[in-house]
C-alpha cells in the first residue's frame, strides 16, 4: 500500500516528526531568508531611484548638484543594503546547517537506541555493516532537504508574490506576464529533474551490480586463471566500465542540457517584460502609440527585480531532487524505525555474589515460545534442545531481556522484570549464533569486553581457550588485524577468540546459542571440553541442537513438546 502522510508509518511523516522540534530554527531561516528579499527590493528601488535620475538630468541638459545629493542621500542605504544581504543569506544558511545538523543527530539516536533495544534481533534487519552505512549514508542524504528544500519551498511562494506585488504597483501588466510565465520554470525544471533522477538512480544500480561483479571476478580470479579464462573476464570488466562511462556521460549531458534550457525559459521571459518596458518607453506599443505607459523609474526598477523572480522557482527545481532523495532514504529507514521495539521496564539494581538460580514458571512468548516450567538450580548447566522453531533462541532473548513475556521469571526469586537491564547484562555473557568479530586487530576484538584489559590478561584468557600458542607465532601476535565477520581466523578459532571473550568478562551467568553451529565434529567437540572446563561454577543454558560431546552438562531440556521433558544429558 502507498504510505501517505496521514499514517503515522509513512517517510513523509517520519519526516514532519523529526522536523517539528527544529521548527523555531527553520522559520528563523525563512525570516532571514525574507529580509534579504526585502532587502534586495529596496536596493532596486535605490538603484532604479538613481539611475532615472540620472537619465531624466542627462536628458535635460546635464548632471547637476541635485543628483550629486541624490546620489549622497543613496548611497548609505546603498551600502546598507549591499551589506545586510549576504549577512541575512549567511545566517539563513547557519540557521538551516543547524536544524539539518541537529535533525540529523537525532535520528541517528534514536535508530541507535532502537538497534540497541532490539537486543539479538537486530541481526533479522541486515547485516551490521549494512546497517552502518544506512545509519551514515541514508540519514546524511537529508541534509540537503532539511538545510534547503525545507526553506526553499515557503520562499517559492512569498518571494515571487513580494516581488510581483512591486511590480504591479508600476505596471499591472508586467506583472501579469511576470506571473503568466512563472510556472513554465518549476514544472520544466521537475519534468527535466525527474528525468535526470531516474537516469542517475539507475547509473547507481549499474555502478552497484558492477562493484559486484568486479568483487565476483577478483574473488574468482584463481579459478578464473587455472581455466585460462581471464582475458575474457577482463574484456568483460572493460566493456562494463565502457558502459558505465557512456552511461554517465548521457546523464551528464541530460543535467547540463536541461539547465540551459530553464536558462533560456527565465531568460526569454525575461526579455519579453523588457521588451514591453522598451517599446512603452519609446512610445511606440501598438496599443498605446505616443504614450509611456511605464516611465524610467518604474521600468528600471522592474527589469532590476524581474530576474531575481525567477530565481526562487530555479532554485525550488535544483533542490526537487532533494525532497525525492530524501524520502527515498526515509523509506530505507523505515523498516527500522517502524519496529516495535519493547522497553524492558525494570529499573531495580542486582548485586550478585556467586551463580544465580533462574527460575521460569508457564513462561510464554506469544507466537515464539509456548509456556515452559523450568528451574535452572545456581552453578547448574543446562543444555536447551528442540526442534527448529520451538523458541530456543527466542528463550535466551527473554533471559537477556529484549521480548515481553507471560508468566514469571525469577532470577534468584527476584522477577527479571523489575531489574534493570543494562544492570542484569553486566552478570550475563551471551554468545550468538553468528560470533560477531569487528574489522581490527585481535586485541582490539577482546578489548570490546573489557577496554582496560592488559595484554597479559589477554594472554591469559587466550591460554584458556587454548589459541595462545597459534596466536603468539603469527608476526604481529595480538596485533593480528581481522578482517570483517574474522577473516584470517577459521570458525573454530573464532568461537574460541568468542570464549575468551567472554571469559574476560567473567559473568556469572552464560547464555550460548548454538556456540557449535556451522563448526566441523571435531572442532565442536574440542568448543565442547573447553566449555566444560570453562563453564565450571557458572549457571549456564546452553542451545544445541547436538548433544554430542555435551554429556557434561547437568541436564538436557528439549522445548517444543506438551510437557517439557527434562532428562540426564547421558540419557
Ligand atoms: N523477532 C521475532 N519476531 C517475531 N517472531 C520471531 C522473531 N524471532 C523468531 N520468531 C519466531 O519465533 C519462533 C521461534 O523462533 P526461535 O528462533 O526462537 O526458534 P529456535 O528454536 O531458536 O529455532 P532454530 O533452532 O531454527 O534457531 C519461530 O516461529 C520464529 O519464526
Amino acid at each position: 500500500m502507498k504510505s501517505t502522510e496521514s499514517d503515522p508509518r509513512s517517510a513523509s511523516s517520519w519526516l514532519s516528526r523529526l522536523l517539528a522540534p527544529q521548527s523555531s530554527l527553520l522559520n528563523l531561516a525563512l525570516l532571514f531568508a525574507l529580509a534579504a528579499a526585502g532587502l534586495f527590493v529596496w536596493q532596486c528601488w535605490l538603484l532604479a531611484q538613481l539611475f532615472s535620475g540620472w537619465l531624466v538630468a542627462w536628458q535635460q541638459g546635464g548632471l547637476g548638484d541635485s543628483q550629486a545629493q541624490l546620489l549622497t542621500a543613496l548611497l548609505p542605504w546603498l551600502a546598507l543594503c549591499l551589506i545586510g544581504r549576504p549577512l541575512l543569506q549567511y545566517g539563513r544558511e547557519q540557521a538551516s546547517q543547524l536544524a539539518s545538523l541537529r535533525a540529523r543527530s537525532d535520528l541517528r539516536r534514536m535508530l541507535l537506541q532502537r538497534l540497541a533495544a532490539l537486543g539479538p534481533a537486530r541481526a533479522q534487519l541486515g547485516a551490521d555493516a549494512e546497517l552502518g552505512s544506512r545509519l551514515l549514508e541514508q540519514v546524511e542524504a537529508l541534509d540537503a532537504y532539511i538545510s534547503r528544500y525545507r526553506v526553499q519551498r515557503q520562499l517559492v511562494l512569498l518571494v515571487p508574490v513580494l516581488l510581483v506585488s512591486c511590480t504591479a504597483v508600476f505596471s499591472p501588466l508586467a506583472a501579469v506576464l511576470l506571473l503568466l510565465t512563472a510556472p513554465l520554470v518549476p514544472v520544466f525544471m521537475i519534468l527535466l529533474g525527474k528525468a535526470a533522477a531516474s537516469a542517475s538512480q539507475r547509473q547507481f544500480i549499474a555502478l552497484a551490480r558492477m562493484s559486484g561483479r568486479f568483487s565476483d571476478l577478483l574473488r574468482g580470479s584463481w579459478t578464473l586463471r587455472h581455466l585460462g579464462a581471464l582475458p575474457a573476464a577482463e574484456a568483460e570488466v572493460e566493456t562494463a566500465a565502457e558502459h558505465y562511462r557512456a552511461g554517465t556521460m548521457r546523464v551528464l549531458r541530460m543535467a547540463f542540457l536541461s539547465g540551459a534550457v530553464l536558462e533560456l525559459f527565465a531568460s526569454l521571459a525575461i526579455a519579453l517584460v523588457a521588451l514591453y518596458l522598451g517599446l512603452g518607453l519609446l512610445g511606440i506599443l501598438p496599443w498605446a502609440k505616443g504614450e509611456i505607459p511605464v516611465p524610467y523609474l518604474g521600468a528600471l526598477f522592474i527589469l532590476l527585480v524581474a530576474p531575481e523572480f525567477y530565481a526562487p522557482l530555479r532554485q525550488l527545481g535544483t533542490d526537487y531532487h532533494a525532497k525525492a532523495e530524501a524520502e527515498g532514504a526515509m523509506t530505507e529507514l523505515l523498516p527500522l524505525l517502524n519496529q516495535q521495539v519493547w522497553e524492558h521496564p525494570g529499573r531495580e539494581s542486582l548485586a550478585l555474589s556467586a551463580a544465580p538460580g533462574i527460575h521460569c514458571k508457564q513462561l510464554a512468548i506469544e507466537g515464539r515460545l509456548a509456556p515452559l516450567d523450568l528451574s535452572v538450580q545456581p552453578a547448574e548447566r543446562v543444555v536447551v534442545q528442540g526442534a527448529s522453531g520451538s523458541g530456543k533462541s527466542s528463550l535466551l532473548e527473554a533471559l537477556l531481556g529484549f521480548v515481553p513475556w507471560q508468566g514469571e521469571l525469577l532470577v534468584n526469586g527476584q522477577s527479571l522484570l523489575e531489574l534493570s537491564r543494562p544492570d542484569w547484562l553486566r552478570h550475563v555473557g551471551y554468545l550468538a549464533q553468528q560470533v560477531p568479530i569487528l574489522h581490527g586487530s585481535i586485541a582490539d576484538n577482546l578489548r570490546l569486553a573489557a577496554p582496560n584489559a592488559s595484554d597479559a590478561e589477554l594472554i591469559a584468557v587466550l591460554e584458556q581457550v587454548a589459541l595462545w600458542p597459534l596466536i603468539r607465532q603469527l608476526p604481529k601476535g595480538l596485533e593480528t588485524e581481522l578482517g570483517e565477520r574474522g577473516l584470517g581466523l577459521s570458525g573454530g578459532q573464532l568461537s574460541r577468540l568468542a570464549l575468551a571473550r567472554l571469559l574476560l568478562r567473567d559473568t556469572p551467568v552464560w547464555l550460548l546459542d548454538e556456540p557449535t553451529a556451522h563448526l566441523d565434529a571435531d572442532t565442536a567437540e574440542l568448543i565442547h571440553s573447553l566449555l566444560e572446563r570453562l563453564s565450571r561454577g557458572r549457571t549456564l543454558l546452553l542451545v544445541s541442537h547436538d548433544l554430542h560431546g555435551l554429556d557434561w552438562a547437568d541436564r538436557v531440556v528439549t522445548l517444543g513438546q506438551p510437557e517439557h521433558s527434562e532428562e540426564g544429558a547421558d540419557a
